[in-house]
C-alpha cells in the first residue's frame, strides 16, 4: 500500500515566475516498509522534497497524500497529530537538549505522544543506548547522539522516519554504523525510511534510490 503519494508537485519559494520551481511537476509513490535514499546535486530540491512529503512545506500545485489522505484535507490539528504520532524526523544536527540526560530528552518527546507503541526503554534498547541513558548529550560521541535522536524519532507508533543528511556531521565509519541502525529499524519494525544524503556510499543500505536533478526525478531505481 502506498504510504506517500505525490502527484504533479510544483513548489517555488520565490514569487518571481521567471525563476525555475524548486520541485517541478514531480510525482512519486512510496510504499510502507521501503528504505528510500534521495540523492542529487546541491540545490536540486532534496530537502524541499522531504519537507513537502512530510507536510512541513506547502506546495503551489499538485497533491500530497499521506496514509491515503490528501494533506490538503487534513485540519491543522490533524497535521500536528500526524507529525506527533506517525512521523519521526532525524536531522544532521541531533537537536538534543544539552542540559537534559538522554533519557529525559526522550521523555520530553514522549509526554506528547499517546501511551502506545514503543516506550522510552524499548526505543533506547533498540538504538543501543540503554547503558548510557543517564548521560548528557555532551558526554556522548556524535554517533551516539544521533542514535539518541533516532531513538526519540521512533517513540510511539511511528510509521515513517524522514531523515535529512543524518550522517552529515559524522565520520565515515560512524555513518555506516548509523545506516546499519536505520536498516535494522526498517527491517525489525517495518518503519518506512526516507533519507536525503550526499553520500553515495550509504545508498547500498537502502532498497530504492531516487535521484533528483533540477527539481525533477532523474532516476528512480529499486534494488
Ligand atoms: N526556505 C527557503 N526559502 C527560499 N529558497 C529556498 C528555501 N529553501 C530552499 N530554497 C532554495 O531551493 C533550492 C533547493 O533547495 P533544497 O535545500 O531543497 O536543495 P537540496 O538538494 O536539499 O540542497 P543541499 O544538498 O545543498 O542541501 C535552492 O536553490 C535553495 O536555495
Amino acid at each position: 500500500m502506498a504510504q506517500i503519494i505525490l502527484k504533479n508537485i510544483k513548489k517555488t519559494y520565490d514569487p518571481d515566475v521567471l525563476k525555475k520551481p524548486v520541485l517541478n511537476q514531480l510525482s512519486l509513490s512510496i510504499e510502507a516498509g521501503e528504505f528510500v535514499g534521495i540523492v542529487g546535486p546541491s540545490g536540486s530540491g532534496k530537502t524541499t522534497l522531504l519537507y513537502v512529503m512530510s507536510g512541513l512545506e506547502k506546495v503551489d500545485s499538485g497533491e500530497v497524500l499521506l496514509f491515503n489522505k490528501p494533506l490538503s484535507t487534513y485540519l491543522e490539528s490533524d497535521r500536528a497529530m500526524l507529525r506527533r504520532d506517525l512521523i519521526g524526523f532525524v536531522f544532521q544536527f541531533f537537536n538534543l537538549i544539552p542540559n537534559l540526560s538522554i533519557y529525559d530528552n526522550l521523555k520530553l518527546a514522549n509526554v506528547i505522544i499517546k501511551n502506545k507503541g514503543l516506550t522510552i526503554e524499548e526505543a533506547l534498547n533498540l538504538v543501543g543506548l540503554k547503558d548510557v541513558m543517564h548521560k548528557y548529550p555532551s558526554e556522548l560521541s556524535g554517533g551516539m547522539q544521533q542514535r539518541a535522536s533516532i531513538g526519540r524519532a521512533i517513540l510511539g507508533e511511528k510509521k515513517i522516519i524522514f531523515a535529512d543528511e543524518p550522517t552529515g556531521n559524522l565520520d565515515y565509519q560512524t555513518s555506516l554504523d548509523i545506516m546499519g541502525l536505520f536498516k535494522e529499524l526498517n527491517q525489525k519494525l517495518g518503519i518506512t525510511i526516507v533519507m536525503v544524503t550526499h553520500n553515495e556510499a550509504l545508498l547500498s543500505y537502502t532498497n530504492r534510490v531516487i535521484r533528483l536533478l533540477d527539481g525533477k526525478i532523474e532516476k528512480d531505481e529499486k534494488r
